[in-house]
């Protein structure tokens, strides 16, 4: 009988995780002892953007095959649940884990958290982890991975060494082009209820966002969060008829998407995923002035003042020259953070801004959030499930997931 014996490996923006994950379901790991022939199976996002990718050109639906939704539509703690409950169904000998918890709010975390606990009798578990507070309670055994280096630790302390957090040098930069808007609201939600066939998702909402407000916007798995940003943005359908105002004007009034977007600075870490591109980081700060990803048009010399400044901000001008492609994932993070803010848009969008990043990288985005929000005009909103140790929103507006759709309530906690 082979010992159950559950790892964790700390990684940090450094690690070369999906070498690791690979080489682990190789087999190729021999610090961790594993007989040969074991089989192993992974829990990541990459896992599920696969079965997306197969269901979306093949339609064919291998991990919900109970349930006629797109696997893609489904909220991100559905999805978690739906591949976790096909890998149980298939018998492997160890899951890698790799970061379980993103993603998912408290109550599907304590969720999984149970199911992995009654699994840990059968199925060996490798939890690749970033966020100490992650840590699943019955795992003993701990590694950390340096590049593409595997250390074994004999205890928890010894696998976290403290990571200095630098600061921010002077100031937000002011915009080149100030957008003109002289009202004081920017976006309002009177009574909006959202409807997916028979299920009601949103009901009867009620939001107004202000010039320069920072909310945090929280609410469990499946609640709204994704949906009601697509109303903010204007990219939901559903928002025509509706009692929606997007910068002034009513939804459905004539505006193009393109008019309610060019107020909007946005940023989620599948946009970094996806990104694929090679350009330098200062080209990548430019091209958020366009609204565009590559960079098309020589850049001005303004533009590049102003890029200068941002890169100094955030303490990456001499890196400059350096491809997106090749910066850590904390470091491309705060260029895409710092992309969405280059024009200074009215309303900034961070949705999920530190998901799947160690505590340092997260740490110094929060700070970095709340500068934006104290010295700037612009309005934030700031997705994410976790109470992000030092973040400093206004208000808190929280989906309540109810029997008839999710309602909104507003915390404030100024
Ligand atoms: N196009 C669609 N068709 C059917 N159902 C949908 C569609 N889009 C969303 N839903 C459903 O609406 C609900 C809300 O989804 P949404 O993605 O907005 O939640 P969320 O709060 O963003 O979740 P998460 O935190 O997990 O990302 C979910 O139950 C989801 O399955």
């Amino acid at each position: 009988m082979i010992s159950m014996k559950h790892w964790a490996v700390f990684i940090t923006n450094d690690s070369n995780k999906s070498r690791f994950v690979h080489r682990l379901l190789a087999g190729n790991v021999p610090e961790l002892a594993f007989p040969k022939g074991f089989r192993g199976a992974l829990l990541s996002k990459l896992a599920l953007e696969r079965f997306m990718d197969e269901e979306d050109r093949h339609g064919t639906k291998i991990i919900t095959q109970g349930t006629q939704q797109a696997l893609r539509t489904m909220s991100s703690g559905e999805q978690k649940k739906a591949l976790l409950n096909h890998l149980f169904e298939n018998d492997h000998d160890f899951i890698v884990l790799d970061n379980p918890f993103d993603n998912l709010d408290t109550g599907s975390q304590k969720e999984l958290t149970k199911t992995l606990e009654e699994k840990s009798k059968q199925t060996i578990f490798i939890q690749i982890i970033s966020r100490k507070e992650d840590l699943l309670s019955f795992i003993e055994n701990f590694g950390s991975l340096k590049k593409d280096e595997l250390s074994i630790n004999q205890t928890l302390e010894k696998t976290f060494t403290s990571n200095e957090v630098p600061h921010y040098v002077g100031s937000i930069p002011n915009a080149l082009n100030p957008i003109e808007f002289n009202h004081d609201i920017l976006i309002q939600l009177k009574d909006v209820t959202v409807k997916f066939g028979n299920k009601t998702v949103l009901q009867k909402l009620n939001w107004t966002i202000k010039k320069g407000e920072f909310w945090q916007l929280f609410g469990k798995n499946g609640s709204g969060k994704t949906t009601i940003l697509s109303m903010v943005t204007g990219e939901n359908p559903k928002g025509y008829g509706q009692n929606l105002f997007l910068f002034g004007k009513k939804k459905g009034s004539g505006e193009s998407i393109w008019d309610v977007k060019k107020n909007i600075g946005y940023f989620t870490p599948a946009m970094t995923d996806k990104f694929k591109g090679y350009h330098t980081i200062e080209n990548m700060l430019v091209s958020g002035l366009n609204d565009s990803i590559g960079l098309y048009l020589k850049p001005t010399e303004s533009q590049l003042r102003l890029a200068k400044k941002w890169l100094k901000l955030i303490n990456l001008w001499e890196e400059k020259d350096t491809l997106f492609h090749d910066l850590s994932a904390g470091q491309k993070r705060l260029v895409m953070t710092t992309r969405a803010m280059i024009k200074r848009p009215l309303l900034l969008i961070l949705d999920e801004p530190t998901a799947g990043l160690d505590d340092a990288s997260a740490k110094l985005l929060v700070d970095l959030v709340n500068k934006i929000s104290r010295e700037s005009d612009t309005a934030t909103i700031f997705v994410s499930h976790r109470k992000e140790p030092g973040l400093d929103p206004d208000f808190i507006y929280e989906l309540q997931m109810q029997e008839n759709g999710s309602t909104g309530r507003v915390i404030s906690s100024l």
